[in-house]
């Protein structure tokens, strides 16, 4: 089996290339226009092969010699084309072939879609076999109407199903070509008959409203409208009298009579029911009118293909990544029945008898599955962790008590020399390469050395930390190299922030093909905190419109959505686009809580809470996993957790939850979870110089002409003027105010600090504070005097604010 996996690696290997075979278009051109030309030659020769055939015969017979003077208009190869396609091909239906050839021209001339070419050639294939046929049937020996074939073929077939066989086998062609080509089906002929129908019924009633309203100048024409009339109103009436009376003339007067409420309500369904019929008619066809659009849009172009302005776009091949000797699995039996030993003498030390053991060899750790003696309580062996791990003298021993779905304890020891997860293995991986996820991330390596493939669509969001060296930033490459592998530029943008300044810069290189960025910003990674606010506002924004666009096409999400929109159902014009899925990553995201606080942590959480549907999905790693970055509202927000090697049990805690990633041996040694397993992952590893390779492979290739756009975003600083609105006043307005009366000290710094605001939105305030004559106006250095003195007076100040 693992054999076949490899092999079939390397054939799936040229799929990530695209191999371009496309014409450039002058070659195009070329090859169009030599197409056309040879359409209209054969044209000719054909047309003039039905005046000069029957002279040309004798030229024909034999291999014509270069004097031989043909007749056709196109001289000796006129005469052998047509004579090869006319008489002893397909007859005078072998016109199609030549008007065929010229459409191919013009095809591939003004590069319009093959897809519709293609239908053409099949269509005019068969109707050319049809008509050759259709043709033959009626000559009795070789012509030019059928042509051998025609001929041939008829003779066939008469002489098994006769000459009313053929016949009716010609029909039943037509009838498919007719139902298949045209979409049409018996309800098309029912429609159009009760459509005639209903025109000559209201055609008829026109005709007998004249006659009620206006003196009948000639009788016999009246009644003969009469008479039409009552044959169309035999089915209402047929059905009355059966259940009303016998007699066939009485009923009728009672109707008119009679205010039974039954034969009312009969007789309006038969007045109205005209009216009815020709509103129902109506919906019919509007709606039949905008499915054809769609599929029309489909036939004639295609699905909407999001890649096609970067349709030369090429994968980045597999062999931009490195393969490392020390790769793949080796087993140390030495190591193991040693690591064995220790572990069944340790626990019988503490009289802990082992009925099985199992080892299964993780490219960083051995997983030693054990099943201890009945009786034995499972906490006894949890709490024997470190004496197991001081036996083993090994750091990094984790115990699973139980395995979940498995009825046994592992202990996790690390391996003597452990191996390499190379990003190459990870990419390369069936399970990657097979993947259908939406956002498949190759994350690394199980213990049981199964390749870790994650849908961050799926997580939605994910959370990673780490202390400082354990390989985070490896593994955010490894998640955006993952994405690179499988994604078009189409499909997927980043929005990278990086206060560190100098883990992402690497991906510079790729800004017109898969960053997005703020408008008036020059670069794409955002180092700078202020601008950090401004693009989550912003994305919040892209968040809001997304839902609407969603809304306006009754999609639930970004996945239906999209097939909506490529199967031509979504107009443009109203604003509908293709929608890239947007990955959010924070490299730092302490950094940025420290400096921005709520300003940031406020959209964070809005995009964590509402984004998933429509494919805005968040990557935060920090070094700093502590309650105070890691807060209940984002931890709430992010069951998808990636916690590298820290260093202490409370940290671990607060990044799973539990312990557990303080017992990692750190270089990519990982805990994932998505709920509620823990998952050990060797991280896969991808260095600077493969990103750099990557990224320039990407950034050499023809790119959009800017990287993708988000909505602009008015942020704080747009300017103040002291006739501020109150209904315009920020939302901590209120706060600022009594926290600067309290302290009497007019200080923007001092907001910031007990509100934890970044400095715009601080110096807002002020400037609002000012506006109301709650602080005096801007002194230099000095910080602004307060001009209420007590909160008692701040109350009446905004009292009577409102009263006025
Ligand atoms: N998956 C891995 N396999 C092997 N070695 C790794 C792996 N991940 C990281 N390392 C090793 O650990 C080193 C530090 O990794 P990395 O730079 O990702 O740490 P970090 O947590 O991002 O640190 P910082 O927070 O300071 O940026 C790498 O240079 C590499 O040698």
């Amino acid at each position: 089996m693992a054999k076949k996996t490899t092999k079939k690696k390397i054939t799936k290997k040229p799929k990530l290339k695209r191999p371009s075979f496309q014409l450039s278009s002058q070659q195009k051109l070329i090859f169009g226009s030599l197409l056309i030309i040879l359409g209209v030659l054969l044209f000719i020769s054909f047309l003039s092969f039905l005046f000069t055939g029957k002279e040309d015969q004798s030229i024909l017979s034999n291999f014509p010699s270069r004097d031989a003077e043909a007749k056709n208009w196109a001289k000796l190869l006129g005469a052998q084309l047509s004579n090869l396609f006319i008489t002893k091909g397909f007859g005078i239906a072998s016109f199609i072939f030549s008007g065929l050839l010229f459409l191919s021209g013009v095809y591939i001339t003004l590069n319009l879609k093959l897809e519709r070419l293609r239908k053409h050639w099949i269509w005019g294939t068969l109707i050319v076999i049809w008509l050759s046929i259709f043709l033959g049937f009626f000559t009795h020996k070789y012509n030019v109407l059928g042509g051998i074939i025609g001929y041939e073929m008829n003779h066939f077939f008469q002489d098994y199903i006769g000459k009313i066989g053929t016949a009716l086998l010609l029909v039943f062609g037509l009838i498919i070509y007719a139902a298949i080509r045209f979409k049409i089906n018996g309800q098309t002929f029912v429609t159009l008959f009760n459509k005639a129908k209903k025109d000559i019924h209201s055609d008829f009633n026109d005709i007998t409203d004249e006659d009620d309203t206006v003196v009948p100048i000639d009788n016999s024409l009246s009644e003969e409208a009469e008479a039409i009339k009552s044959a169309f109103e035999i089915p209402l009436e047929n059905v009355e009298p059966t259940n009303s009376n016998p007699s066939k003339l009485e009923p009728k007067k009672k109707e008119n009579t009679e205010p039974d409420n039954a034969k009312e309500l009969e007789i309006v369904i038969e007045k109205s029911e005209p009216e009815v019929a020709i509103e129902i008619e109506k919906t019919v066809e509007e709606k039949s009118e905008t499915d054809n659009l769609a599929d029309k849009l489909v036939e004639d172009f295609g699905q909407f293909d999001p890649t096609l302005e970067l349709g030369n776009y090429q994968f980045p091949p597999l062999d931009l990544l490195k393969k490392y000797d020390n790769e793949g699995i080796s087993i140390d039996q030495d190591e193991l029945e040693e690591n064995k030993n220790r572990i069944v003498e340790t626990l019988n030390n503490y009289k802990i008898g082992i009925s099985s053991i199992k080892a299964t060899i993780g490219p960083t750790v051995t997983l030693y599955e054990i099943v201890p003696d009945a009786g034995i309580r499972i906490s006894k062996i949890k709490n024997l962790e470190d004496d197991i791990a001081l036996s083993l003298s090994a750091l990094g021993i984790r115990i699973i008590a139980p395995i979940p779905g498995k009825g046994t304890i592992g202990i996790e020891v690390p391996n003597k020399n452990s191996t390499i997860v190379s990003m190459h293995s990870a990419i390369a991986s069936q399970k990657f390469q097979n993947s259908k996820m939406a956002l498949p991330i190759a994350l690394g390596k199980t213990i049981s050395n199964e390749t870790m493939v994650v849908d961050l669509a799926k997580m939605p969001h994910l959370l990673m930390a780490g202390a400082t060296g354990q390989g985070k930033s490896v593994g955010l490459n490894a998640v955006l190299t993952s994405l690179l592998y499988k994604k078009h530029p189409a499909e997927v943008k980043f929005v990278l922030v990086d206060p560190k300044k100098v883990e992402l810069t690497l991906f510079n290189k790729i800004e017109r093909h898969y960053l997005a960025k703020l408008p008036d910003s020059e670069d794409a990674i955002i180092t700078d905190n202020t601008k950090v606010i401004n693009t989550l506002n912003s994305l919040c924004i892209e968040m809001d419109n997304r839902y609407e666009l969603l809304k306006n096409a009754f999609c639930r999400n970004i996945a239906e959505y999209n097939t909506k929109f490529k199967a031509r159902k979504l107009n443009p014009n109203d604003g509908h686009q293709f929608l890239p899925y947007i990955v959010l990553v924070v490299d730092e995201f302490a950094d940025l809580i420290m400096t921005a606080g709520k300003e940031v942590e406020t959209p964070i959480a809005r995009l964590a809470q509402l984004a998933r549907a429509i494919g805005i999905h968040l990557i935060i790693a920090t070094q700093r996993p502590s309650v105070n970055v890691i807060t209940g509202i984002i931890k709430a927000n992010f069951p998808a957790r990636i916690a590298f090697r820290v260093t202490s049990k409370i940290d671990s805690r607060t990044i799973l939850d539990g312990s557990g990633a303080d017992q990692l041996i750190g270089r990519g040694d990982m805990l994932y979870t998505q709920g509620n397993d823990l998952i050990r992952i060797q991280c896969a590893f991808v260095d600077t110089p493969e990103v750099e390779k990557i990224t320039e492979f990407i950034g050499s290739q023809k790119a959009y002409p800017d990287a993708y756009l988000l909505p602009e975003y008015i942020g704080e600083e747009g300017g103040t003027n002291l006739d501020i609105d109150i209904s315009d006043r920020d939302k901590l307005f209120r706060e600022a105010a009594e926290i600067i009366v309290t302290a009497q000290q007019g200080s923007a710094s001092l907001l910031q600090r007990k509100l934890k605001l970044g400095y715009n939105r601080a110096g807002r305030l002020i400037d609002q504070l000012e506006a109301a004559g709650i602080v005096g106006g801007f002194e230099g250095s000095k910080a602004r005097q307060v001009l209420v003195t007590d909160l008692v007076a701040l109350d009446q100040l905004l009292e009577n604010e409102k009263n006025n």
